[in-house]
């Protein structure tokens, strides 16, 4: 089947699953809420896998690899970290037919595997600080719809989880590893977030404080959590006794942190900057940046066809450009540039018979659709210009997209009408916990579903003495961004 049969402002969720699936980067699998990770998309993956693990182990982090399965013990150890999420613990009760001695979870998160070591290997302030890091999968049997990337079963991540002697430290590595955050999604991916604090409500239950990159997805309205980056406090270090004697001979706990990132990344991206076309991939994370395609002619055929496209994509090469050629003679030309848009791929470059004559090919982006005709020995050049171009282009029309769906209200009924209108708000809060359960109740109308606390950004606007809540009235603490999330 060629190209998308439907539009992506008509019925975003089916434009994204057909996209997703004919952009060859997922296929479906037998087991519900379980998706196949096709080389188009892994590669995503890898690319940004290379970028963020090359930065933390300039942070001095390590990576380990810890069992995917968790002793019911130890998986129970703290009450409130696991309770509010235990019916999405997946478990193993048997081997072959014979029931298992105990029940063994499989992992839905690293803390409770890795800390009992932590306790183990932690004695001394010389044995810190401890920074460990695992790119691994996790399973949580979710309940809400599955969405290919954003949310399944299974998926892939990175989880740090680092120990201190200080609350210091801690507090300034949750903010360098957020920064890295932000830089996977506005540096590789071209997604703009906003970075903030959760509500206490939001917050990782085990934790002390969690910080995120929030991410937008116009279409829908719809706010998304990007990547989280956690500051536990002493919380698990009381629960799995994680302490070293200090420099005074006393023993005392440790300060932590706890940090992932998810294959949510790749989806967000792709609802991002996804067009009718379909995939529209930033050069910085696409497999192939350039597509070479000839149009055959008469004289311009076979070996003399053959060898000019190679020829070509030798140049992108040898520029550090990931290129490549379709040379398929059972597709026309016409056939090649739809099935290379609807994969996304940057930059289109044609090569007919008086280009050839003329050494030249016709360039094409993917993005904007803009055609030009550069001489051979200018493509290198002139191809990794645009291909920088495209990327920051990109960032450019998605931040102004969602600024322009940031609305600033002072009261509710404003709130409510911003919210309808598929945006983000962003109001002053009195930092009440009984108001975002209102504000969760009196939101939920039919289609759109409730609205929560998204963040209060670190970057603060002003506010004014006696500002008062949006919703309560009380004196406001604070600018909330809220929205309707996923
Ligand atoms: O996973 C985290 C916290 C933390 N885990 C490590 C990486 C960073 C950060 O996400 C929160 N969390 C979410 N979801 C679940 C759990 C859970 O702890 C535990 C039980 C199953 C579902
Ligand atoms: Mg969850």
């Amino acid at each position: 089947k060629l190209g998308l049969s439907v539009k992506k402002d008509e019925n975003f969720g089916e434009w994204y699953s057909e996209l997703v699936l004919l952009g060859e980067m997922i296929d479906y699998y037998d087991v519900s809420g379980c998706y196949i990770l096709r080389p188009w998309s892994y590669s995503i993956w890898e690319t940004i896998k290379d970028f963020l693990d090359t930065e933390i182990k300039k942070l001095g982090v390590e990576n380990g690899y810890f069992p995917l399965f968790v002793s019911q013990t130890a998986l129970t150890r703290e009450k409130d970290h696991v309770e509010g999420f235990a019916p999405e613990v997946a478990w193993v009760t048997k081997s072959g037919d014979t029931d298992l001695e105990m029940p063994i979870a499989v992992r839905p998160t690293s803390e409770t595997v890795m800390y009992p070591s932590y306790a183990k290997w932690i004695r001394s302030h010389r044995d810190l600080p401890l920074k460990i890091n695992q790119w691994n999968n996790v399973v949580r049997w979710e309940f809400k719809h599955p969405t290919p990337f954003i949310r399944s079963r299974e998926f892939l991540w990175q989880e740090g989880h680092t120990a201190f002697a200080t609350k210091e430290e801690a507090d300034v590595e949750v903010h360098q590893i957020l920064d890295l955050y932000r830089q996977v999604y506005e540096d590789y991916l071209a997604v703009p977030v906003i970075k903030g604090i959760k509500s206490e409500k939001e917050k990782f239950a085990g934790g002390l404080y969690t910080t995120t990159v929030e991410a937008f997805v116009p279409s829908t309205g719809r706010g998304i959590q990007g990547a989280t980056s956690h500051c536990l406090g002493q919380n698990f270090a009381k629960m799995f006794d994680i302490t070293f004697e200090n420099k005074d001979k006393e023993r005392v706990m440790v300060w932590q942190n706890s940090w992932g990132l998810t294959t949510r990344t790749i989806g967000v991206m792709v609802m991002v900057h996804g067009d009718d076309k379909g995939l529209v991939l930033p050069p910085k994370v696409a497999p192939v940046q350039a597509v070479v395609i000839p149009i055959p002619m008469k004289e311009f055929s076979g070996e003399v066809m053959m060898n000019a496209s190679a020829e070509v994509v030798s140049i992108l090469k040898g520029a550090g450009i990931r290129a490549k050629d379709d040379t398929r003679d059972v597709y026309t030309p016409p056939w090649k540039y739809n099935h290379w848009e609807l994969k996304g791929v940057p930059l289109r470059v044609e090569l007919g018979p008086r280009d050839f004559a003329s050494k030249k090919v016709v360039l094409v982006r993917r993005d904007t659709g803009e055609k030009e005709a550069v001489a051979w020995d200018k493509l290198a050049d002139r191809a990794n210009e645009l291909l920088q171009t495209i990327q920051k282009d990109l960032l450019e029309k998605a931040r102004k997209e969602r600024d322009a769906c940031i609305e600033k209200v002072s009261c509710w009924e404003e709130f409510m009408t911003a919210l309808n209108a598929k945006k983000m708000v962003l109001a002053p809060w009195c930092d009440e916990t009984e108001v975002e359960e209102e504000v969760k109740k009196m939101s939920a109308d039919g289609e759109g579903g409730a609205a929560k606390t998204l963040c209060m950004p670190f970057d603060q606007l002003p506010l004014p003495e006696g500002t008062k809540c949006f919703k309560s009235g009380k004196p406001a603490k604070r600018w909330a961004l809220w929205g309707r999330s996923y």
